[in-house]
């Protein structure tokens, strides 16, 4: 571990305290009212992740592990769990070790670190140099390929949060309920389940259901788990996303029409039969996300020139700063923009198909994303094939994403599949107007014709008659900006959904109670 050595102080009086609180868990559960009973504001949550904006951020689960448990602070005692990444471990933010989690199977010990934001929220960190000490992303190296031991490195996240759980990390602070994210974090529902009594209620969100952690058969020993839950045959593989939705209290996704998506096999992934079951027993709810308080176009800091609804003055400055910053010609068409990792679920392919016709009618295209090679490459060309009128910046850069959705006209989201899709929702509150396929969270998010456009199928042509659409919308400025107004009055913050998470936390913990 390569934390200076300052930031290291271990707890001397840890086991007592240890004694204390379990004691303290023990005494407060029997002076709950067994059922009809108010579950106290401040209960204690457990918010497992692999990703959060302030240190780390692959995607949309970046953005959305910053927002929900500042936004759970407000009714309840909200902790994130975070594995001790390069970026976390060695930035200036002092580490106190606080607990310490147990070896299993092939799953080292760890050491339980605290940190807090500059807003006061506290993280943990699970601290092992050889696990998480690395460059990369959280999932794969420098050059983008999957580290080999993801496995045992996310079996070990999840076996720790169980053990916080438990209370068996030799922490003072004992979870009430542990929420758990994706595929990397499941394992800890299935580390769990075997619990009698006082078992701790787990939620398993899905934000993106392709992505299930599959591993070779030989994984099942090392992580120590049973396969008991696997319901279908992967050639003796095992998935770690499928034991949780199998073994979790309770599931939750990130929009209404992405949870009844799922449950078919169009977007079941192979898991639509399980994930039916778990519907039926009134478990997989769908909570739409929400986006932060800095996507406020008069107040960020980003724009050049900062605007409010009716100031279209304002934002026309944008769009001929963009066209600028991306080497676009200045021209009075429609500027189209794509901001996306570039993977085979966000269309990128269709919008490369349809752009030629797009250019050839006036309007421009600018890009930023990265992903995979292939997709960068047919960008690359019609950069090439374009200039002036295509622009793709290839990075992940937010200042200049915040500047693309205040002077883009529209936002390009042909997504194969979206759980929820956040980008749609930053256009919207910068007057941009997302043109998106009527898929999952977009559905829930878009309203045809008033927020921006959708259209049903995620095909060329589909993605073309809509082009015509807009094209048709910005050649007429009342209409344009009524729209603008319109998408920018939606209000898409962080405490609905935070209510309905809070909600569903007390609700199970009314349910432990009354069992
Ligand atoms: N190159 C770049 N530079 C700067 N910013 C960039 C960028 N590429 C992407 N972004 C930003 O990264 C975020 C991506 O979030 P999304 O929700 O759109 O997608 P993602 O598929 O990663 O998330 C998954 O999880 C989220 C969270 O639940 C779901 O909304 C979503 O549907 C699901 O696929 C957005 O904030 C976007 O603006």
């Amino acid at each position: 571990m390569t934390i200076a050595k300052p930031l290291y102080k271990t707890y001397p009086a840890r086991r007592q305290q240890q004694r204390v609180a379990i004691a303290g868990v023990h005494r407060r559960r029997p002076e709950q009212p067994p059922s009809g009973a108010r579950i106290d504001r401040g209960e204690k949550i457990l918010f497992v992740t692999t990703e959060m904006r302030d240190f780390i951020k692959a995607g949309g689960l970046g953005d959305v592990s910053a927002s929900l448990p500042r936004a759970l602070t407000k009714s309840d005692d909200v902790r994130v769990l975070l594995p001790g990444y390069r970026s976390i471990v060695h930035s200036d933010r002092p580490i106190r070790i606080i607990g310490k989690t147990r070896s299993f199977h092939k799953l080292p010990s760890c050491d339980i670190g605290e940190m807090q934001t500059d807003d006061g929220l506290t993280v943990l960190v699970l601290c092992n140099e050889k696990l998480f000490d690395r460059d990369g992303s959280p999932y794969t190296d420098a050059s983008g390929h999957e580290w080999p031991d993801n496995d045992i490195r996310f079996a070990t996240l999840s076996h720790a949060a169980a053990d916080i759980a438990r209370g068996r990390a030799q922490m003072s602070w004992r979870p009430d309920l542990l929420h758990l994210n994706d595929w990397p974090c499941a394992l800890a529902a299935h580390y769990l389940d075997g619990d009698a009594g006082d078992k701790v209620p787990t939620v398993l969100t899905i934000h993106n259901l392709a992505y299930q952690g599959v591993f070779p058969a030989s994984t099942v020993g090392c992580v120590g788990i049973s396969r008991r839950h696997a319901e279908h045959d992967r050639h003796g593989r095992i998935s770690f996303l499928q034991e949780g939705l199998a073994t979790a209290t309770c599931l939750t996704t990130v929009s209404e029409s992405y949870a009844r998506q799922i449950t078919e096999p169009a977007y079941g992934c192979g898991l639509d039969a399980l994930l039916r079951k778990r519907a039926a027993e009134g478990r997989l709810v769908g909570i739409v996300n929400g986006i932060d308080t800095s996507w406020n176009a008069q107040r960020d800091p980003a724009l050049v020139a900062p605007f409010s609804i009716g100031g279209w003055g304002q934002r026309a400055i944008n769009t001929r700063e963009l066209r600028t910053e991306m080497g676009l010609r200045q021209q009075d068409g429609p500027l189209f923009a794509v901001i996306s990792r570039m993977v085979q679920q966000k269309g990128v392919d269709l919008i490369c198909e349809a752009a030629p016709q797009m250019i050839a009618a006036g309007g421009q295209l600018a890009l930023i994303g990265r992903g995979d090679p292939s997709i960068e490459r047919a960008i690359a060309r019609l950069e090439r094939r374009f200039p002036g009128r295509v622009a793709a910046h290839v990075g992940f850069e937010e200042g200049l994403a915040r500047r693309m959705f205040a002077g883009a006209d529209f936002l390009l989201m042909p997504s194969r599949y979206e759980p929820c899709g956040l980008s749609q929702m930053y256009a919207q509150a910068y007057g941009c107007l997302p043109l998106a396929h009527a898929t999952g969270g977009l559905i829930d998010t878009i309203e045809d014709g008033v927020t921006g456009l959708l259209f049903r199928e995620a095909s060329v042509c589909e993605l073309r008659s809509c082009l015509q659409r807009a094209f048709r919308i910005f050649a007429e400025p009342l209409l344009l900006n009524a729209m603008r107004g319109a998408a920018m009055l939606e209000k898409h913050g962080w405490d609905g959904p935070g209510r309905q998470y809070a909600s569903l936390y007390h609700r199970m913990l009314l349910r432990k109670a009354a069992a």
